[in-house]
């Protein structure tokens, strides 16, 4: 049984006093049995995110790390100091990251090693453009990024990985996938991690929808046989509305 997973990312927006008022306003009403409960927030609320969800069963995650531990990377922050603070969650190859930061499956590989050096959960993204979607290649695409984000990767570590299928082009533009569609590439992603690492591994890994996901249709999504959870943008972003995204997944 796969525990259904909740996670937010909240990208470029709050500050850190609209990140603490929002935990406020979540706490106990996002504690549901069987949901897990994320929110991934930028770099600079982290810290004061981890103290404000103290005593709950909500998780912090972040947005994006390096894949050294250490360097001379100005700028940058690795798994080492993200667990250091008491972070859970880390994603990986987020599409914006892969478009706007030039994050390669290569790069995506190693910051998936580097979570698990450091004892964090990597949610991995993968999903397919448009264009590509509409020349058919979209099992083709994800077959690529699959195969290189688990390169090297064990089973035991595998059976943790969070996958977040993101189709590129209904991230933030309304058009979300249908149920059905997402779920059959999720199922596809399933069945390239049973030719991977077998079947208790597949029936392992949890594996998200992202994309346009809202109050209003995470229960159809959450209904699918594939389909463990969601990564959402924009909704996330008001305790109303996460706490029904929430509700929506149990
Ligand atoms: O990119 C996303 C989550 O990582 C999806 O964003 P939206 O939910 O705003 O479409």
């Amino acid at each position: 049984m796969r525990a259904p997973i909740i996670a937010g990312n909240w990208k470029m927006f709050k500050t850190v006093s609209e990140a603490k008022a929002f935990i406020e306003e979540i706490k106990g009403k996002v504690e549901i049995e069987g949901v897990e409960c994320v929110i991934c927030a930028p770099f600079t609320h982290l810290h004061a995110l981890v103290d404000a969800v103290q005593g709950t069963r909500i998780k912090i995650g972040a947005q994006n790390m390096h894949c050294e531990d250490c360097g001379a990377y100005t700028g940058e922050i690795s798994g080492v100091m993200l667990k250091d603070i008491g972070i859970d969650y880390v994603i990986v190859g987020h599409s914006e990251r892969r478009a706007y930061f030039a994050e390669s499956d290569d790069i995506v590989n190693k910051k998936v090693h580097a979570a698990f050096r450091n004892q964090l959960i990597p949610i991995v993204c993968v999903g397919e453009k448009l264009g590509e979607r509409e020349a058919g290649d979209t099992k083709k695409v994800i077959k690529v990024q699959i195969e290189a984000a688990f390169q090297g990767i064990s089973a035991e570590q595998a059976e943790q990985v969070v996958v977040a299928y993101e189709p590129i082009w209904a991230i933030g533009t309304g058009k979300a996938s249908t149920p059905q569609d997402a779920n059959e590439v999720i199922a596809y992603i399933r069945d390239l991690l049973k030719g991977l690492y077998g079947d208790h591994v597949a029936g392992a890994v949890r594996i998200q929808y992202g994309g346009s996901v809202k109050p209003e249709n995470v229960a159809e999504y959450m209904r699918q046989s594939d389909i463990d959870g969601a990564l959402v943008g924009a909704a996330s972003l008001h305790p109303a509305s996460y706490i029904q995204l929430v509700e929506g997944a149990k």
